[in-house]
């Protein structure tokens, strides 16, 4: 039974196969661990308690015993008060000790739930790129879900019934002292009770699996559907996906509701055996009675001191169900506590690089098993504005993934500078190399907050400057609360090329050496998207700047354009060597391309 109140007593879990990423083992697989041990000061504190509570916890027993053979067979009234007076005293003590003792296991769940919910919430962040594209947002929610679920093992009513169980013993004592008869009863009943609570846990268990299996898919159905929901309504198809989605809820609402019902015919099952020991006990205590082997104080004592001695035996029959779920939770999060997560931090100030990337007879392949590159090496930069284009599917954005250290390769290197990217994480080359995804989020809240998100040092002056660089500064000061506007979930409340435009800002507001930009010219204007390319042509002076893109526009002014092929292999060149073959125009000078007069003007006339 300590084995489900201790989670750390779990066998550490082999970690999921499938991984490929270049990553070490996880700093959080002893969480779990160090949280209990954490919790279990205040456990033992709750024990110690738990001792003078079942020691005061006999006294209206004895109370009741005095009564009817001391005062009310001798008439002393005196005596009556002095003893409510004591036992009134000794409730208050009572009262005092059991709320230091639930403050002792509040603390200890507490304790539970600080430590895993920051460790899992860290252990999520720092996961390599790939695990976080394998594992659904419902299912990380599930998890977060699941450390109250584990906490109430050691801070709910499962823990006060364990706590109590000392006090079975003493009440079981004080039977054989003043009612010995009726002893054999009470330990018949603890022994029925016991059997029965240990048989409902089994029964209760293997329920759970299925019921909570069922619970996971639609609690992942659910996530899928909200997060789709404006999508659903612009292209029509709710009414179909309402109807899937209630098919599972109907089915796991039945299922639910039947487990309920075992759970509860076990409950009242337990709430009519107890009456039954009851009367049992009175009638083996009537007997002894009139045999003269006990007196009528004695058997009223027993009938309060049997309710303790099953008292806690009951309620742990009733609580399984949570025990259960607190047993599960805590091995889902034990095994994904110890998968494994990106390295650590260098905590090591290395000079800036200059920009110069590389990739080294690097290759990657995807967990499924699909190549998009094949021992490449190629060279980018120092410094200047290269394209990476190629057709759908071909292996572009993989690519930018790579170079920004989002993926690890599977054989092979990337280098920034002089450094491997392998040795860190993704959060040290941050301010190194920045990116722009091509699809974006954007955090909920004033754009000022969200801007200043990512360079919480950066000034006022540097924000508008960042923001007029991106071409945002407009429409925000258009905007009636200007860099106040509250924006919703997801950047709700602009446009998707205004969004664009933020989130560029962000980008240059962080002022990493290279800029890896993911079609940053889709879901823009003419006007903008000349804008950007004249933005780029200039940061690309000081920065290396990767764009990868399907824009003639863009690629025209690269000074270097990579070709992503499709078949694992990358050919490259100039503008004037590929522009030809793959865009079917003739190059165009940068400054022409910028402004309005490149291939795509051609291509239009
Ligand atoms: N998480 C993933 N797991 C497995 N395969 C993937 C994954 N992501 C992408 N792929 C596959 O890898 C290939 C390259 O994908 P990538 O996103 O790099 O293409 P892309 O060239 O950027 O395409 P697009 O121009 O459409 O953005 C595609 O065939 C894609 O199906």
């Amino acid at each position: 039974m300590l084995k489900y109140l201790m989670p750390s007593r779990l066998q550490p879990l082999s970690p999921p196969e499938g991984k490929h990423h270049a990553s070490t083992t996880s700093p959080y697989a002893a969480a779990i661990a160090d949280a209990c041990t954490g919790a279990w000061q205040h456990v033992r504190a709750a024990a110690w308690l738990s001792v003078p509570i079942g020691l005061l916890g006999l006294l209206p027993s004895i109370f009741v015993l005095q009564v009817y053979n001391r005062v009310i067979a001798r008439g002393g009234n005196s005596t009556l008060i002095a003893m409510v007076a004591g036992v009134l005293c000794f409730l208050c003590i009572e009262w005092w000790l059991r709320r230091k003792r639930a403050k002792a296991l509040r603390e200890a769940g507490a304790e539970i739930d600080y430590r895993v919910s920051r460790a899992l919430m860290a252990s999520m962040l720092q996961r390599p790129l790939q695990d976080l594209e394998q594992r659904p947002t419902s299912q990380w929610l599930q998890l977060f879900r699941d450390v109250p679920a584990m906490r109430s093992s050691i801070s709910g009513g499962l823990a006060s019934a364990l706590m109590d169980l000392p006090m079975v013993i003493l009440a079981l004592i004080v039977i054989g002292i003043v009612a010995l008869p009726v002893l054999p009863v009470i330990l018949v009943a603890m022994v029925i009770l016991g059997v029965l609570a240990w048989w409902w846990a089994d029964e209760v268990r293997s329920g759970r699996v299925e019921e909570l299996a069922q619970a996971r898919s639609l609690d992942r159905q659910t996530t899928e559907v909200c997060n789709a929901r404006a999508t659903l309504k612009l292209l029509g198809h709710d009414e179909a996906v309402r109807q899937t989605w209630q098919n599972d809820y109907d089915t796991w609402l039945s299922e639910s509701f039947s487990k309920n019902g075992e759970l509860e015919n076990t409950r009242e099952a337990n709430t009519i055996l107890l009456s039954f020991f009851t009367i049992a006990v009175i009638t083996v205590g009537a007997v002894a009675i009139n045999s003269q082997w006990m007196s009528i104080g004695s058997l009223m004592a027993v009938n309060l001191l049997a309710s303790k001695a099953l008292g806690p035996i009951a309620q742990l029959a009733g609580n399984w169900r949570s025990l259960a779920r607190a047993n599960e939770a805590t091995q889902r999060l034990q095994a994904v506590l110890q998968e494994p997560v990106e390295p650590a931090s260098q905590n090591l100030s290395l000079p800036r690089p200059k920009g110069h990337m590389q990739l080294k007879q690097a290759s990657f392949q995807y967990a499924n098993g699909h190549h998009t590159l094949d021992a490449v090496s190629l060279s980018m930069g120092p410094g200047g504005l290269h394209a990476i284009v190629g057709r759908n599917g071909a292996g572009k954005s993989t690519l930018g993934k790579l170079l920004a250290g989002l993926y690890a390769p599977t054989d092979g290197h990337v280098f920034i500078d002089e450094y491997d990217l392998a040795q860190f994480s993704r959060g040290d080359i941050g301010e190194w190399i920045g990116c722009l995804g091509q699809q974006i989020y954007w955090f909920s809240g004033p754009i000022i907050d969200s801007l200043r998100m990512v360079n919480g040092q950066a000034s006022d002056a540097q924000v508008v400057a960042a923001c007029q660089v991106a071409g945002a500064h407009q429409f925000i000061s258009r905007l009636p609360q200007g860099y106040q506007t509250v924006l919703g979930e997801g950047g709700t409340g602009v446009s998707a090329g205004e969004l664009r435009k933020l989130a560029l800002a962000q980008l240059f507001l962080r002022n990493p050496t290279v800029l890896i930009l993911d079609e940053p010219s889709s879901d823009l204007d003419f006007e903008s998207e000349t804008t950007l390319l004249h933005t780029l042509h200039k940061i690309a002076q000081k920065h290396t700047v990767i764009v990868i893109t399907h824009s003639v526009r863009v690629a025209s002014i690269a000074q270097r354009i990579y070709h992503v092929c499709g078949d694992g292999q990358i050919e490259q060149g100039t503008a004037t060597e590929l522009l030809p073959k793959l865009f079917g125009v003739a190059p165009a000078t940068e400054h022409a391309s910028a402004a309005g007069h490149g291939p795509a003007q051609q291509e239009a006339a």
